[in-house]
């Protein structure tokens, strides 16, 4: 393989590293109980992912009877410590994950994972399921002054790593839109977690699997 043209490849963790929707699911039907609400099919939960952990929950329960504030911060820190509990119980990295972050670490690409999701949480799940040791830094949704779609979690990960030339890979429209937002090209994963179609997202590069990705960061 020729040397890929970035010194720098961040990941979106929800949807594009790791299939977390299972235990996301349990953990919102766990709040969603408590409320007597009616559960939601994970089907449903895949698109109501990206935003961050809050923004699930205040979507959760629009669409089982109306989100308000009072409701979401009684059951916010319930879903997390459920969350915490079960966050790997199913959830496994996407085929081909760990082999591609591999790839680039082997050509010395510096590797992080920016996520809406809590940092703390960020790692224990990439710890779970073993990629955390294949990224150089991890960037979670509250360790950054503004989240996805902002820029600044992008804008901190080339900072963090040193600076160079940087793509962004991730699942969903925020993904795109702080790619976009921190001027750098942004390779979309078709096999995550959206509320349009894959094409729709405005990416320089769609992948159908992870085996894909090398060659399309070479031809960006
Ligand atoms: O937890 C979320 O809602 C989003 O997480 P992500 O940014 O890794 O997709
Ligand atoms: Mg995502």
């Amino acid at each position: 393989m020729r040397a890929p043209p970035f010194s720098i490849v961040g990941f979106d963790l929800d949807g594009t590293l790791v299939d977390t929707v299972p235990d996301l699911a349990g953990a919102v039907n766990h709040v969603l109980a408590q409320a007597g609400r009616a559960p939601l099919d994970e089907d449903t939960v895949r698109g109501l992912v990206g935003g961050g952990t809050r923004h699930m929950l205040e979507l959760a329960l629009a669409k089982t009877g109306g989100a308000d504030e009072l409701l979401l911060e009684r059951l916010l820190p319930e879903l997390l410590s459920f969350y915490e509990a079960h966050i790997a119980d199913a959830s496994r990295p996407f085929p081909g994950a760990g082999e591609a972050l591999r790839a680039l670490r082997a050509e010395g690409v510096r590797l992080a994972v920016v996520t809406n999701k809590i940092g703390r949480l960020s790692r224990r799940l990439l710890e779970a399921v073993d990629l955390l040791d294949l990224v150089d830094t991890v960037i979670g949704g509250d360790e950054v002054e503004r989240q996805k779609p902002d820029s600044a979690p992008l804008t901190a990960m080339v900072e963090r790593l040193g600076g160079g030339r940087a793509a962004f890979v991730g699942d969903s429209i925020y993904d795109m839109a702080a790619a976009r937002a921190a001027a750098l090209p942004a390779v979309a994963v078709s096999f995550g977690y959206r509320d349009r179609p894959a094409e729709a997202l405005g990416a320089d590069a769609l992948i159908d699997s992870f085996a894909e990705l090398l060659p399309a960061l070479e031809k960006l």
